[in-house]
């Protein structure tokens, strides 16, 4: 994606948890940036001409027998280098100090002592909070260094060499946690590496479209339009760079919410002037995931069911090779990569068929859902597309946990339906990250017009988060829950009893399959 010509920063990815973190802060400083293995050459690197260059953290220890290393000669093609936690370590054992392992882990929230208001710290409190996470230690910095920072349990938490314009802290700056931390890396970018901070979702937009065009050229493009907030941005952004070479499929698979499938059709169709084909696939997803109950198994059927009312597409439209699908950062990393756990299969990731033929194109694959809501603003997409909540590409199937019948559906979409018109009655819909119903699939025992009733309960799962990796319970107003709860018993045959969940991500998730 890089032109050669804009400044950009490098991150070196060492498998840690927050590398995508640390690169999304740094384009929220106005800089380009991308994430590149640990392995990449030196050669490569000066091809990229970064700016400078960020080690990430990993769950390595440097001085074990598989411990990532990047070429040394790194620290010698004048590029300014700050490496983070596990990035620090490696640049401490590289150039010769002494890296060990701690009595104690430092986990969390700690007291950082500033020893010297310098390169990161600048304008730094003399004791600032940040957030640890290792159980190995620098036990001596390397020759030419100056320790900057100390803790209680870690000398070494932060080091300089100015005069090589290396930089390390052993902790993380990139996550909120460390209130000072996007002030410390500005005063890496800006300082020490001379950037301007002039990149935003402008750039971001003439990239993405030269990016797409190389990659398809001439061909047409199939795009996976769910008429949410990741598939329409990246059906415009892929419209803009090959015009009428794309075709958007958007599948009804009979998991969908109420009017949804109809909504959609006429936006797209009507609003946007897009060629646009509606897939009727309820009878085929239903075949498939008749008595199955197991959640990652469900995924992973829909998953590739998709690809195959696609392929099915493709087929009666003459064959196309390229498919584009509006994945983001967190679908990826929660599917699991080399280096992370399986949290959950998304279904366009982790649920994809391995003889799936398509190329995929997915020119949102490194951003988290602000960052695609911003990009959907500067193209132009209506607010009432851009601050959609999300909903997830196996719908309803995985908010009715166990068996999938007719009846239940039925009853999740009403439910469903009521809480978004009580949502939204209060004014609070875009204030939330998702605000939707379960179906647990249990029944209990209840009392309707001195009747005893056996019916079905209904989960209420209203979350606010900034990405989908983390979020939390919204304290709802007494009032919105007493509405949702009195309409849905009231209006909706087959349930006598609602719930509300009051577990945050973690150690729940959002969904509850
Ligand atoms: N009903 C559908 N028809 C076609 N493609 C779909 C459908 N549902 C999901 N997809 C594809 O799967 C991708 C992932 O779904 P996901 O729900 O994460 O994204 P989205 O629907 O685009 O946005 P949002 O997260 O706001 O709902 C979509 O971007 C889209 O490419
Ligand atoms: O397109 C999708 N395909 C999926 O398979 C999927 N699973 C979860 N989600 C959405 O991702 C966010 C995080 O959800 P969880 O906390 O349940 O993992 C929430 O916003 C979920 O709605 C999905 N989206
Ligand atoms: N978060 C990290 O980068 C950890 C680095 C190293 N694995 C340690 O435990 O010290
Ligand atoms: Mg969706």
């Amino acid at each position: 994606m890089s032109s050669g010509k804009q400044e950009m920063i490098l991150v070196m990815d060492f498998g840690g948890q927050y590398s995508q973190l640390i690169a999304r802060r740094i384009r929220e400083c106005g800089v380009y940036c991308e994430i590149v293995p640990f392995s990449i050459s030196i050669e490569k690197i000066r091809q990229m001409a970064p700016k400078g260059i960020i080690f990430s953290g990993g769950p390595s220890s440097v001085y074990g027998e598989k411990a990532p290393k990047c070429d040394p000669q790194v620290f010698e093609i004048n590029l300014p280098v700050l490496g983070i936690c596990y990035g620090m370590q490696l640049t401490a054992h590289t150039l010769g100090g002494k890296v060990t392992h701690a009595d104690s882990r430092e986990y969390g929230n700690t007291k950082l002592v500033v020893d010297q208001k310098t390169g990161v710290f600048a304008e730094i409190s003399g004791e600032t909070q940040v957030w640890m996470s290792h159980g190995d230690y620098i036990a001596e910095a390397p020759a030419g260094f100056t320790i900057t920072a100390h803790t209680n349990s870690t000398p070494v938490a932060a080091m300089e060499n100015t005069a090589r314009g290396i930089f390390g802290v052993q902790f993380h700056p990139e996550v909120v946690h460390t209130p000072e931390g996007m002030k410390m890396l500005k005063n890496f970018l800006f300082d020490i590496c001379g950037c301007k901070g002039e990149w935003n979702m402008g750039s971001f937009v003439d990239q993405a479209v030269a990016k797409i065009k190389a990659q398809v050229g001439d061909k047409r493009v199939l795009c996976a339009l769910s008429g949410g907030v990741d598939s329409s941005v990246a059906a415009v952004l892929v419209h803009r760079a090959v015009g009428d070479q794309l075709t958007c499929v958007f599948v009804n698979h009979g998991f969908l919410r109420k009017g949804e499938a109809e909504q959609v059709v006429k936006t797209f169709r009507d609003g946007f002037k897009m060629n646009l084909v509606y897939a009727d696939a309820v009878d085929r997803f239903m075949n498939r995931l008749n008595g199955i109950t197991e959640p990652e198994q469900k995924r992973k059927l829909i998953g590739e069911e998709f690809i195959r009312v696609f392929e099915a597409e493709s087929a009666k439209l003459g064959q196309i090779d390229y498919l584009v699908q509006g994945t983001l950062y967190p679908d990826v990393i929660e599917s699991g990569t080399e280096t992370a756990a399986v949290i959950k299969s998304h279904h366009n990731v982790g649920g994809l068929p391995e003889d799936m033929k398509f190329e995929l194109v997915e020119p949102l694959r490194d951003l988290f859902k602000d960052e695609v809501r911003a990009l959907g603003k500067e193209l132009g997409l209506s607010d009432d597309i851009v601050y959609r909540q999300p909903f997830p590409g196996p719908g309803l199937a995985i908010r009715i946990i166990g068996e999938i019948t007719e009846e239940r559906l039925e009853i999740l979409r009403e439910a469903d339906s009521i809480v978004y018109q009580e949502i939204k009655k209060a004014g609070l819909y875009r204030k939330i990250w998702q605000s939707f119903a379960v179906l647990p699939a249990m029944k209990s025992v209840g009392v309707m017009g001195d009747e005893r009733t056996y019916a079905y309960t209904v989960g209420l799962r209203i979350v606010e988060s900034e990405d989908g990796m983390t979020a939390d319970w919204v304290r709802l107003p007494y009032e919105v829950l007493d509405s949702i709860s009195r309409r849905i018993v009231n209006e909706v045959k087959g349930v006598n009893r609602i719930v509300y969940d009051i577990t945050s991500k973690p150690p729940s998730t959002i969904e509850w399959e």
